[in-house]
């Protein structure tokens, strides 16, 4: 028999109101809109000595700092091949083909990721998590799971092993 153990943290304060626009289908590129994205974590591992694979306390405020810092932000993509993204420290500009938006730079998230889908926002979140809960606990745990809510039932997952 073996046993698997894992921790879920789902709660309702877990969700970010931001802004994005993606890219699909090659050359076709979405307005900006907004979603109320809600996160969700799975953490596995080992039982430490507390017969915790990791304290619900550090999870959760480890997550809670992560969605406060994309709230009421623009999500803009650095590693997107068609969407150029510039900071100059006052003001962000995005360009794609004749398309052209600038944001105040306090109000956008610069993500190092290829286009904002709810997938690779999952990604972010998780390596976000990762270092957050190596900095507080001194534990990084080897497997996680991210799942990211765009649209009342639309998830991206990312699940994250041995980063
Ligand atoms: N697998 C994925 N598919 C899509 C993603 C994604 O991140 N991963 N993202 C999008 C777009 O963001 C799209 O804007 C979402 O479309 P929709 O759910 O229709 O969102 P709306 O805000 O337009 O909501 P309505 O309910 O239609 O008003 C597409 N696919």
């Amino acid at each position: 028999m073996t046993e698997t153990y894992w921790v879920r943290i789902a709660k309702d304060n877990l969700v970010f109101s931001a802004g994005h626009f993606i890219t699909f289908a090659g050359g076709t590129c979405e307005r900006v809109h907004g979603h109320n994205y809600r996160v969700e974590a799975e953490i596995f591992g080992p039982l430490d000595e507390n017969h915790y694979v990791v304290d619900f306390i550090a999870a959760r405020d480890a997550l809670a700092q992560i969605v406060g810092e994309l709230d009421h932000r623009m999500l803009l993509p650095t590693a997107h091949p068609q969407i150029d993204v510039v900071a100059d420290g006052k003001e962000v500009t995005a360009k794609f083909e004749e398309r052209r938006w600038v944001f105040p730079q306090a109000e956008c998230v610069l993500l190092p990721v290829p286009n904002t889908t709810t997938e690779l926002l999952a990604r972010y979140v998780g390596r976000r998590l990762l270092d957050l809960l190596q900095e507080r606990t001194g534990v990084r745990p080897q497997h996680l799971r991210i799942a990211i809510d765009e649209n009342y039932g639309q998830w991206g997952v990312c699940e994250l092993r041995g980063e």
